[in-house]
């Protein structure tokens, strides 16, 4: 078998949102398909990828840089040794072809979007959903038949009232989501605070209410928001400081008792590293939202989850950053401690499977052969139009 075709095509996922440090009004998505001349139930295999929100589509590095690579590179060495599906180990290593380590910058997005597609192709190609694919590969064929996952919105939004607010995190809970997230960090404190209880009016308890600073505070700052947020026993404060402030981070366990989250930030495994060793977070209650579209795929990911491994840290720690349906796939294989949404934004691309309604913030799985794609009807348009 081999690859016969890539393509790549951006798309805008703009919108009006604004979190405490960044406006959504020019983002933009990457869509790759990976054609293969591999054919089941009478169609040929696609897969395909695509990267989260928060960095723009890495189309240029891919059209410039990654893709060439791939196509330049004999079909066999991107194959299993028995030539029956593609090598995700053997691809990734060809697109880091001649990539020096560190500074990994933004070509951890575009190798991200490659991977997911190979990804989808693999269990495309062997019959099977992902989460299956994996399970049986790293974990002895036991899988979760649900995710836990949250709502992710409360952005700050132009003549958005506390009222709007609380409408959105009504209408979440509406569709059995029992946590949800908010911005936080982008207004003063009291008004932050005035949107915090009004949030919690609609949701109850504080277990119910994630928030999140997207790296804006200094220490001074991120103290005086965790004494304030202290009394509310928040589900997370996510993000507080500068993604690569470990010391940021690790000073602030020191001074807030209950969970803190980061991780979508870091893009490699030897950044998730630096995180766990220095960053002071505490295993038995703080989360790490690596994102794998975001930083170098799935492959990548595997090996953070090695070291988390030795370094005494449970995969259930991990609720990956995106919305996206590779991380769901691999929460559910892997035994993750769950995965984000966002039920209004980043349309068509965030989002699972038509049909399957989230109950008490839990989420089954189709199984639909591949991450999903075929079980979602708006992404699988755009798809096909891509490539199909
Ligand atoms: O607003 C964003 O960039 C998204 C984000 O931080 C999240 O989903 O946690
Ligand atoms: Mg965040």
């Amino acid at each position: 078998m081999r690859i016969v075709d890539i393509r790549e095509k951006t798309f805008p996922i703009a919108s009006a949102i604004r979190n405490a440090y960044i406006d959504f009004s020019t983002m933009t998505c990457s869509l790759v398909a990976v054609v293969t001349d591999v054919v089941r139930d009478g169609r040929r295999v696609v897969g395909y990828g695509f990267n989260s929100n928060g960095r723009y589509s890495p189309g240029a590095l891919l059209h410039d840089r990654f893709l060439p690579r791939l196509r330049d590179a004999a079909p066999e060495t991107l194959i299993t040794d028995d030539g029956n599906n593609l090598d995700p180990f053997k691809i990734w290593r060809t697109l880091m072809t001649n990539e020096k380590p560190g500074g990994h910058g933004e070509r951890s997005v575009a190798v991200g979007v490659v991977d997911m597609a190979v990804w989808d192709a693999v269990a495309k190609i062997e019959g099977k959903p992902l989460w299956r694919l994996l399970a049986d590969r790293y974990r002895g064929g036991e899988a979760d038949d649900r995710v836990f996952v949250y709502a992710a919105g409360g952005y700050y939004y132009p003549g958005k009232d506390d009222e709007k607010l609380k409408d959105e995190m009504r209408s979440y809970r509406d569709r059995g989501y029992r946590v949800v997230k908010m911005k936080i960090g982008g207004a003063p404190l009291p008004e932050d605070l005035r949107r915090i209880e009004a949030v919690l009016s609609v949701v109850g308890d504080g277990a119910n209410l994630a928030v999140d600073v997207n790296g804006r505070f200094d220490l001074e700052t991120a103290i005086a928001y965790a004494k304030a947020l202290e009394p509310y026993g928040l589900f997370w404060y996510e993000e507080i400081g500068d993604p690569l402030d470990f010391g940021l981070q690790a000073a602030m366990a020191q001074v807030y008792k209950h969970p803190m989250a980061t991780g979508e930030n870091l893009f490699s495994m030897q950044d998730a590293r630096n995180l766990i060793r220095h960053g002071g977070m505490r295993p038995d209650r703080d989360w790490l939202q690596f994102d794998c579209a975001l930083s170098y795929g799935l492959v990548e990911y595997l090996r953070t989850l090695a070291m988390l491994k030795d370094h005494g840290w449970s995969w259930r720690r991990c609720v990956p950053h995106g919305g996206h349906q590779l991380s769901l796939n691999i929460a559910a294989g892997l035994g993750l401690g769950g995965n984000e949404s966002y039920p209004d934004l980043f349309k068509p691309f965030g989002g699972f499977a038509d049909g399957y309604a989230v109950e008490d913030s839990w989420v089954r799985l189709p199984d639909t052969p591949g991450i999903g794609f075929e079980a979602k009807a708006d992404v699988l348009t755009v798809m096909r139009e891509l490539a199909e």
